[in-house]
This record gives structure tokens, C-alpha cells and sequence, in this order.
């Protein structure tokens, strides 16, 4: 098990530690599975309407789990294409849980799923990622 916290430095919106309005989430994961999760409540500021999240923030949150699975790795990359399911409304009003995991890899090319849930363990949202991966020979 690894966890990457927020670092001076980093103005990342999700997990850096210098971006005044950012998120700043610590992550968990495990390199050799290829996980990553965190869970947090998500501020008011990332509504989209009445009590429900964004959905520009919804995708921002599974781009950004899917990156912690090649980071937990020691890899960096880009999304190249990501590809959502909005499945149910993502409520503010609680904590969430963000899970991702490596499908496979050709390459540089990882395709990675991700997926929003509710404490009651209910799929808010799923999505299907391609990373391309900068720092890898195989
Ligand atoms: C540094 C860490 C930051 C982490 C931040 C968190 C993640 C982010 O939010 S990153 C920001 C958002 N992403 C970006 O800004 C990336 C913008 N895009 C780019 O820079 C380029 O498109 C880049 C570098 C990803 C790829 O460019 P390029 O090397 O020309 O690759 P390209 O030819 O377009 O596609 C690569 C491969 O993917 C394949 N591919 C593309 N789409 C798909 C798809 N939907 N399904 C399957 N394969 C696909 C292509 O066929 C190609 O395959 P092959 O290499 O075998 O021919």
C-alpha cells in the first residue's frame, strides 16, 4: 500500500498542495494491483445545479483517480481520451469515494476505469481512460 499526499510545489486543482482553490487529495493505492482510491467530501463550490456536482467536475475526479493509478506506479502521463458514464446524480450533501484501476497497458498506452461511488456503495459514475505514458521503455 502507498499513499501520495499534496506536495509544495504542485499546483495541481487535485492533489497539489500550492493551488489556493484545489481540492488537495491524498491518495492510496497499490503499484503492483494498480489501484488507486481516496475519499473525501466534495466542497459546494463544485456544484452544478441544486445539491448535485458538476459534471465538468465529475470528469475532472476520474481523470484524476486514473492518473493516481500510474503515479502510485512511478509513471507520468497524459489522458489521451476519456470516456464517461454519468449514471446517477453525484449529491454534495455527503463523502464520496473515487476508485481506479489499470485494465492494460501496450506500451505507453494504459487504458485505465475509474469509478465515483456513494457511501452506500451505489456507482455514480464510471469512465474508461487512455493514458500515454511518458517515463516507460515496456
Ligand atoms: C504530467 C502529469 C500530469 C497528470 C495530469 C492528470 C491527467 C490530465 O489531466 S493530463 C491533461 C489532459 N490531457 C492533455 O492535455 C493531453 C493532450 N494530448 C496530447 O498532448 C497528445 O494527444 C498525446 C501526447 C496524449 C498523444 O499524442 P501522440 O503521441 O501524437 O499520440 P496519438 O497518435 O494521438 O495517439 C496515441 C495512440 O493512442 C491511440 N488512441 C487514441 N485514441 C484511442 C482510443 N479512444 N482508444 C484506443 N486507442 C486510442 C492511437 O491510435 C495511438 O496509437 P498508436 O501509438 O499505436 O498509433
Amino acid at each position: 500500500m502507498k499513499t501520495l499526499a499534496p506536495k509544495t510545489g504542485n499546483s495541481c486543482f487535485g492533489c497539489g498542495a500550492d493551488n489556493p482553490l484545489g481540492l488537495k487529495l491524498t491518495f492510496h493505492g497499490d503499484p503492483e494491483k494498480g489501484t488507486a482510491w481516496t475519499e473525501f467530501l466534495p466542497p459546494h463550490f463544485l456544484a452544478g445545479g441544486a445539491n448535485m456536482m458538476h459534471g465538468g467536475f465529475i470528469a475532472l475526479l476520474l481523470d484524476e483517480v486514473s492518473s493516481k493509478v500510474l503515479s502510485m506506479q512511478g509513471k507520468r502521463g497524459v489522458t489521451r481520451n476519456l470516456e464517461i458514464s454519468y449514471q446517477k446524480p453525484v449529491n454534495l450533501s455527503g463523502p464520496v469515494r473515487l476508485e481506479g484501476s489499470l485494465i492494460r497497458h501496450e506500451g505507453r498506452k494504459h487504458f485505465i476505469k475509474a469509478r465515483i461511488l456513494n457511501p452506500g456503495g451505489d456507482v455514480l459514475a464510471e469512465s474508461e481512460a487512455l493514458f500515454l505514458v511518458f517515463n516507460t521503455s515496456s
